[in-house]
C-alpha cells in the first residue's frame, strides 16, 4: 500500500484553521497503525481481532482503520446488541430494561461473533467485566486500549454524557465520573 504524504500546502491551509499539530499527530497515528497492521496481516491467519478499552477510548476510530488495512469486516458490539434488542441506543436499553439485560445480551452477540474469522470488533467499555465474554474472544486477539483518564474524561467532556448511561447521573461531571468506573 502506499502512503500519500499529507504534509502539503494544502493540508497546512486546514490545519491553520482546525489546529496545525493536533491534525498531524492523528495521520501520523493513523499511518503508524496501517503499518503495524500490514506487519501482522499474515500472522493473525484470519483471526478476529478485539478492541477492548473504556468508553472513548478510540476501539471504533481503530478499528475501522485496522479492519480497512486488513481486509476485515467492522463490527460495533454496542450497535449490534442494539440491533438484537430493536432499540436505537444503549442508553435507551440500560433505561427501559436495565444493565444486565444488556450485558446478557452482549454476551450473546460476543458469542455469536467467536465462530466467524476475519472481523475486528469494537466491544462495549464494559464487556471486560464478565469473564464468559473473555472466554468468547481469547478464540482471537483481544487488543486493550490504554488510555489515561484524564485523556478520556476530556474527550467525553467534549461531546456530553447524555448518551453514556454510567456517567449520565446529576451529579456526574465526566472528570469525576470515569475514575468511579469498576472496570
Ligand atoms: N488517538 C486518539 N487521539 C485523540 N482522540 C481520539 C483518538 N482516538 C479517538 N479519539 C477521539 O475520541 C473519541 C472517542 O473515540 P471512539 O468513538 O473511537 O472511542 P470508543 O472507544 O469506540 O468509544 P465507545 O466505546 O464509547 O463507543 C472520538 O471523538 C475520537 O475522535
Ligand atoms: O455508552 C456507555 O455509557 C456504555 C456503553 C457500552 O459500551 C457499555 O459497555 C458501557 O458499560 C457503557
Amino acid at each position: 500500500m502506499e502512503f500519500k504524504s499529507t504534509r502539503d500546502k494544502s493540508c497546512c491551509r486546514i490545519c491553520s484553521r482546525i489546529g496545525h499539530q493536533s491534525l498531524h499527530n492523528s495521520v501520523d497515528e493513523a499511518l503508524l497503525l496501517k503499518r503495524k497492521a500490514e506487519e501482522v496481516q499474515f500472522e493473525l491467519n484470519g483471526r478476529c481481532i478485539y478492541l477492548v478499552g473504556m468508553m472513548g477510548s478510540g476501539k471504533s476510530t481503530v478499528g475501522k482503520i485496522l479492519a480497512e488495512v486488513l481486509g476485515y469486516s467492522y463490527f460495533d458490539s454496542d450497535s449490534l446488541v442494539e440491533q438484537a434488542v430493536g432499540m436505537p441506543s444503549v442508553a435507551q436499553i440500560f433505561k427501559v430494561h436495565s444493565e444486565a439485560f444488556f450485558r446478557d445480551s452482549e454476551s450473546s452477540v460476543l458469542r455469536d461473533l467467536s465462530s466467524m474469522h476475519r472481523l475486528v470488533v469494537a466491544t462495549g467499555g464494559g464487556a471486560v467485566i464478565r469473564p464468559v465474554n473473555w472466554r468468547y474472544m481469547k478464540k482471537g486477539l483481544s487488543i486493550m486500549l490504554d488510555v489515561p483518564l484524564d485523556a478520556l474524561a476530556k474527550r467525553i467532556a467534549q461531546v456530553g454524557t447524555a448518551s453514556r448511561p454510567l456517567l449520565d447521573q446529576p451529579s456526574a461531571d465526566p472528570y469525576t465520573a470515569v475514575p468511579t468506573l469498576n472496570f
